[in-house]
């Protein structure tokens, strides 16, 4: 039975309910109950019983041969949109198994009965055939019964960390578990932003300040929530694992040439448009629907082309999977009204901005809705994510502006000395824990002091001070974020491994086991949260350059083709200055660039 969990009164702006966007207030992007654990049908056995043994298969080299091996399988017993995510997982999992085989060359070559049903499936959910960030985290959990307290589902207002399990790993690591895992407890508090989202949108639409103010503060509170489990990926996913065993299976096949896919992979059999189409069927729901691939026979779909031999391959690049598939982050960003720009061009870019623009507190240009983020790479993760979900983004950014709200609604604070830059910049907060209690010593004693302000003015202020703190809550969690990709991606591909031809040396001589005590002297034992804690908040504080430095001695040119392999996701561009992320940029730029925009939309 389906549990229906969304007041759909909240959003009745929207054009769909939450159950429709299959989204929730208690689960947020995740998917509202526990993910299937296997397709019902026993037709699917072939690949739920492959799918178990992946890590097995992996091990004793024959994981590609068992692939072969399968059946050509059609997607029409799969029934309804749980069944659907279930096998999108099932096929991500056993493709990129395949591709990026255990220490061999990744094969460019992606065989029918992978990469015909894949397509069909990831046509029904509107999302890239590929392992996407829905694949490993949103329907990739399930709660452990380990205590009432803990995994008391679904009357639990957000999953416990610390009873949640994954469904499948590639590498069967507890590093790898909880990788997953602390992002499957970040979209768990989607639930509450998606919640306080609704309420704020209402209250603007309403008029309400107080209404604004006090869903903000909440609001608020849940980024803190997320940046303190962000913080604990330190706890037990150990970099070096991270790094190079688990980060080479979530690789894409898009700009990797230098590990020898100049063109990708060639999904054989299939003849699918790269474009997406933005748009999603507005009656897809997770009530059992048949797929819109499933009436027609295979061979009656044009897309689909079972004579490969006779046509040229095509191949597809797609990007690889990362939490910037998160439609979360960028409901934060629509919500807040945070505006990303192209790194190129940035000024000529800003200077479109309407909200930017403003002369004496004026809004030159005035828009109705909120602004969607802008920057091209965040906009092309989202068609890695889930179609629905995409929508639910693409709609909520046409809802009433709250950025706009802000400003319209506190026009005599520029007649007062609140307007004085000192004032808000008290407002600015770097420091989790010190989120909700920051310091506006000076404006409490303006405003109780001056009585002569009427509480019109005083409620100005607060909406004003709720909104920056909002937005510096999400610039801390990106701080923090940063310092994450710097201690588990940037350090690591820095390490020198010229002449190992051992994938178990890391670097510098230093072997794992040496690795891992240095990384846990680093950051203080896993018991010992306020010294990780610390550890990250030197970084939060922004007062460290995590940019790489260049290592002349890095020469590539004698790396074994093996090690390069291994470096998976993130590399070192040619001159060994610069680490790339997923979508080949510049990935600590890229992030940094990101947060800046964020601290700088505070009024
Ligand atoms: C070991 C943990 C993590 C690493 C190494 C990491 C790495 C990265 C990298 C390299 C990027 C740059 C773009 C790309 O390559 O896709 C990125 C972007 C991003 N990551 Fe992570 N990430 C980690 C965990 C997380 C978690 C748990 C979240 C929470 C949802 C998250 C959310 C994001 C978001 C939203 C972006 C897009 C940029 C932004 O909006 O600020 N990441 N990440």
């Amino acid at each position: 039975m389906t549990v229906m969990y969304n007041a759909k009164k909240t959003w009745d702006f929207m054009p769909m309910s939450l159950d429709e966007y299959n989204v929730s207030e208690h689960n947020g992007f995740l998917s509202p109950e526990p993910p299937l654990k296997r397709l019902p049908d026993p037709y699917y056995e072939p690949w739920e019983n492959l799918v178990r043994y992946l890590v097995q298969y992996q091990l004793s080299g024959g994981f590609r041969e068992m692939v072969q091996q399968l059946p050509l399988l059609s997607v029409d017993k799969l029934m309804g949109l749980k069944e659907y995510q279930r096998a999108y997982v099932v096929l991500g999992f056993l493709s990129h198994g395949y591709v990026w085989s255990l220490h061999k060359e990744p094969n460019e070559n992606l065989p029918q009965c992978l990469s015909i049903p894949f397509c069909k499936v990831s046509e029904y959910l509107d999302i890239n055939p590929i392992g996407t960030n829905a694949s490993v985290v949103l329907w990739n959990w399930e709660v452990l019964n380990i205590g009432k307290d803990k995994a008391d589902f679904p009357q639990c207002d957000s999953l416990s960390l610390d009873s949640l399990a994954t469904l499948f790993t590639y590498t069967g690591s507890p590093d790898e578990s909880w990788f997953y895992l602390v992002s499957v407890a970040i979209e768990s508090k989607g639930g509450s932003i998606i919640k306080y989202s609704g309420e704020i949108t209402n209250s603007v639409i309403n008029k309400d300040i107080p209404g604004v103010i006090s869903s903000l503060e909440s609001f608020t509170k849940t980024i803190v929530e997320m940046t303190k489990l962000l913080l604990r990926m330190n706890e037990r996913c150990d970099p070096y694992i991270f790094y190079w065993k688990v980060r080479p299976y979530l690789a894409g096949w898009e700009n990797m040439e230098s590990v020898g896919l100049y063109n990708g992979v060639h999904y054989d059999g299939t003849r699918c448009s790269d474009s997406k189409d933005q748009s999603v069927n507005a009656k897809q729901n997770s009530a059992t629907k048949p797929c819109p691939l499933s009436s027609q026979d295979n061979a009656g779909d044009s897309k689909i082309n079972h004579n490969s031999s006779q046509t040229e391959p095509y191949y597809r690049k797609y990007a690889g999977g990362s939490a910037a598939q998160s439609s979360l982050i960028q409901l934060i960003d629509i919500l807040l009204g945070i505006k990303h720009y192209p790194v190129d061009g940035d000024a000529l870019n800003k200077s479109k901005d309407p909200i930017l623009n403003q002369t004496n507190g004026n809004i030159i240009n005035q828009e109705t809705s909120q602004i969607p983020p802008g920057n091209p790479y965040l906009m092309k993760m989202r068609d890695y994510m889930p179609g629905l979900h995409r929508k639910f983004l693409q709609d909520y950014s046409k809802a009433p502006s709250l950025r706009k709200f802000v400003f319209e609604s506190t026009p005599d604070i520029e007649k007062t000395n609140l307007k004085k830059p000192a004032f808000f910049e008290d407002i600015q907060v770097e420091y989790p824990k010190d989120i909700l209690n920051s310091s506006d010593e000076s404006n409490t004693a303006y405003l109780n002091g001056n009585y002569a302000l009427n509480s019109q003015v005083k409620m100005q202020y607060s909406l004003i001070k709720a909104y920056n703190k909002s937005v510096s809550s999400l610039g801390t969690f990106r701080s923090a974020h940063i310092n994450i990709v710097k201690r588990y991606v940037v350090d690591q591909a820095r390490r020198d491994y010229t002449n190992q031809t051992n994938p178990e040396i890391s670097g510098n001589g230093k072997t794992r086991e040496k690795f891992s005590t240095e990384a846990k002297a680093n950051i203080g034992t896993t018991t010992d949260k306020k010294s990780i804690l610390s550890s990250v908040l030197d970084y939060v504080t922004g007062t460290n350059d995590i940019s790489p430095v260049k290592d002349k001695d890095n020469s590539k040119k004698n790396r074994p083709l093996m090690d390069i392999y291994e470096h998976g996701l993130a590399k070192l561009v040619d001159d060994d200055t610069v680490v790339l992320g997923t979508g080949g940029t510049d990935a600590v730029e890229f992030l940094k660039n990101i947060r800046d925009e964020t601290r700088d939309s505070k009024i």
